[in-house]
């Protein structure tokens, strides 16, 4: 599916609070701020410092993480009672590869992902070899998944997130293992993509190669613009 096959994702004074412990009321806790956003651009990028809600932020678009208050919207459908649907649109890429492969070895997974259409177990063992292949990952199709690097985990789950084609793709920090040949070949893959993106990253050059930019602090949206301003605003508010 190509961008832009999806109408926009809305929120609507969206936030999440964590409940409290007892009822009193005493420990709840904001993890996100209500937020209003429209996210129509093909990429966006979500930066900020550790803890301040970003990994909360996208976890809302997939449903992930349900909103405590106000609603979220992906093409209309409503991640709350529609979370099922929104799965099926939205493809979502942890930080922790290993939250996320979950069979023996990087081919089954790949399958796995691919069960929804309609192949052959030969049609399916084929597809599967041709989505690692191209990610350069054919020689580790049959390993272990825990005998590989993190750097490879790490593009075995995003390469069995693409296999089956979403929508809108969402990575939470896709890029924390990858070593520099790997980062920069990410960059070329996310930004070749038909897809809408939306990522969190820490990777400054990465989000510069957005067309918008999100600057989350606190759990709330300190900055929300263009790539230069975004990045250039993060750079002074650390100092
Ligand atoms: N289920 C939860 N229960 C309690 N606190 C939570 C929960 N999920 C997130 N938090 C807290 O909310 C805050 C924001 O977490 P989040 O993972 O969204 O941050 P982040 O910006 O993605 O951080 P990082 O860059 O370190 O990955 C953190 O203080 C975290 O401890």
């Amino acid at each position: 599916m190509s961008f832009p096959a999806n109408e926009s994702i809305v929120l609507a004074d969206a936030g999440v609070q964590i409940a409290p412990l007892d009822a009193s009321g005493a420990g709840a806790k904001t993890i996100l701020r209500p937020l209003s956003l429209e996210l129509t651009e093909r990429r966006i990028a979500v930066i900020g410092a550790n803890g301040s809600g970003k990994s909360t932020l996208l976890r809302l678009l997939n449903g992930l993480v349900l909103p405590t208050s106000g609603t979220v919207r992906i093409n209309g459908l409503d991640t709350q009672t529609q979370g099922a649907a929104v799965r099926r649109l939205v493809g979502f890429v942890f930080t922790d590869p290993l939250s996320q492969l979950i069979m023996p070895t990087p081919v089954e997974d790949v399958e796995l992902s691919l069960r929804r259409l309609k192949l052959s177990k030969r049609e399916r063992r084929d597809a599967a070899m041709s989505v690692l292949s191209s990610y350069g990952l054919d020689h580790l199709a049959h390993s272990s998944i825990y005998e590989l690097s993190g750097g490879e985990r790490q593009l075995v789950a995003l390469a069995s997130v693409l296999a089956v084609d979403p929508g809108i793709l969402v990575l939470d920090e896709p890029s924390t293992l990858l070593d520099l040949r790997n980062t920069k070949l990410l960059r070329e893959r996310l930004t070749a993509l038909p897809q809408q993106l939306i990522i969190s990253t820490h990777d400054l050059a990465l989000a510069l190669m957005c067309e918008r930019v999100l600057v989350v602090d606190d759990a709330g949206i300190a900055f929300d613009g263009g790539p230069h301003e975004a990045v250039g605003w993060y750079r002074e508010s650390v100092g």
